[in-house]
């Protein structure tokens, strides 16, 4: 098995950069930029990025993927996969943009398990040999901490918990490694959310078999935290734990406490640039002033973390701003906010644009 026995699962592996995201840059995007940043659009679209598998549909380009990493590592290179498992039923149960297909009162919870969990671990038997690190359910179990008031979230709270340990047991090979969503520095590191975030994390570990292939918890998915900041700004006041770095060293201890050894990855696709037009904290719908941030390593000077990563893929809409669409949430009408944006996870070329101009460090 291609894991390094007690090791860091990103160590020694190459990130793939997957023909969605690139086609999306050179299809799309490169067309319309000024011919100025065709250099720094084409670099992005080298970068390896996560594959986010948000629909049943898309579970089969897992399969796609994982074979052309295979051909290419059958002729000496060494990419790993990397997906984001993304599609419990009622999803993003506190937010409105990104709803995803399944849904608790349409039978939900049984076609997560066999007809997207089931499929995924199916394609995974066909690839032992292929290293592959899995982030799982971006915001569902955060939102098991923070957002029990909310209706919708309270109702899903048993299938989040029950369908994320579901999704423990059967991804568990030895090729695997899979890092549980654990929110940012700016929703569960405040103080009133960091110890119950801990129990509840100990608690699915646990209730999932404590499994070897989960190794931790992935942080600030498709948020603009920094990684490591200077003075803590204003707007994080009073949360002492004001960026990522703070966070997974505040968090570690307690995840250990309650028998969670986890290690951390930290997506910093959209963290180039500081501050953003971010007003409040809670400011996460296609956020102005952001940029494209450090590239992937494993290179974090940080032995709790073991890489920096790309998670959300810079570009792709966090939310649409009309106000008259179903999945229109508020947050993507704030003034932090820019618009006009296309529906959650469409391309959002002028965000693109501005994420390139805005990159830290520069990219071409
Ligand atoms: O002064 N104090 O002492 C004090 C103490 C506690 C305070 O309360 C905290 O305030 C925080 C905001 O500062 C809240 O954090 C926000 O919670 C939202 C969910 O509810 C998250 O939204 C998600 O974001 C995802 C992308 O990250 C989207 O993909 C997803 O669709 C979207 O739903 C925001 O990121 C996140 O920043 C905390 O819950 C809340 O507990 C506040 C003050
Ligand atoms: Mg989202």
């Amino acid at each position: 098995a291609p894991r390094a026995a007690a090791g860091n699962p990103f160590e020694g592996y190459d990130f793939y950069a997957n023909p969605y995201y690139s086609s999306e840059v050179h299809s799309l995007a490169i067309p319309s930029l000024p011919a100025s940043l065709h250099p720094a659009a084409s670099a992005v679209a080298n970068v390896g990025s996560f594959v986010w598998m948000d629909t049943r549909a898309k579970v089969p380009t897992m399969d796609e993927y994982l074979a052309i990493i295979k051909e290419r590592n059958a002729a000496g290179e060494k990419l790993m996969g990397t997906f984001v498992v993304y599609n419990l039923p009622d999803r993003d149960c506190a937010a409105l943009a990104s709803n995803g297909e399944l849904h608790i009162d349409q039978n939900g919870v049984e076609l997560y398990k066999t007809d997207y969990i089931d499929k995924i671990a199916a394609i995974i038997e066909k690839y032992p040999d292929i290293k592959i690190n899995l982030a799982i359910e971006p915001d569902s179990l955060a939102n098991m901490v923070t957002n029990m008031n909310v209706a919708k979230c309270q109702r899903a709270a048993p299938y989040y918990r029950d369908l994320t340990s579901y999704a423990l047991k059967k991804l568990n090979y030895d090729n695997v490694d899979m890092y549980l969503d654990g929110g940012h520095a700016g929703w569960l590191g405040w103080e009133a959310n960091i110890t119950p975030a801990a129990k509840m994390f100990g608690e699915v570990f646990k209730a999932a078999g404590s499994p070897r292939g989960v190794r931790g918890i992935v942080t600030n998915v498709s948020n603009y935290n920094a990684w490591k900041i200077g003075a803590c700004p204003a707007l994080t006041s009073p949360n002492a734990n004001c960026d990522e770095e703070r966070f997974v060293k505040a968090f570690a201890p307690l995840l250990q406490a309650n028998g969670f050894p986890a290690h951390f990855i930290v997506d910093v696709g959209r963290s180039g640039k500081q501050p953003t037009a971010q007003e409040q904290w809670g400011d996460w719908c296609n956020v102005r002033g952001a940029g494209f941030g450090p590239r992937p390593t494993t290179n974090t000077g940080s032995d709790l973390v073991d890489a920096f990563v790309w998670v959300k893929p810079g570009g792709e809409s966090d939310g649409t701003s009309d106000t008259s669409a179903n999945r229109y949430d508020a947050h993507c009408g704030r003034p932090s906010a820019f618009k006009p944006a296309p529906e959650a996870g469409h391309w959002f070329q002028a965000y693109f644009q501005m994420l390139l101009e805005n990159a830290n460090p520069p990219l071409a």
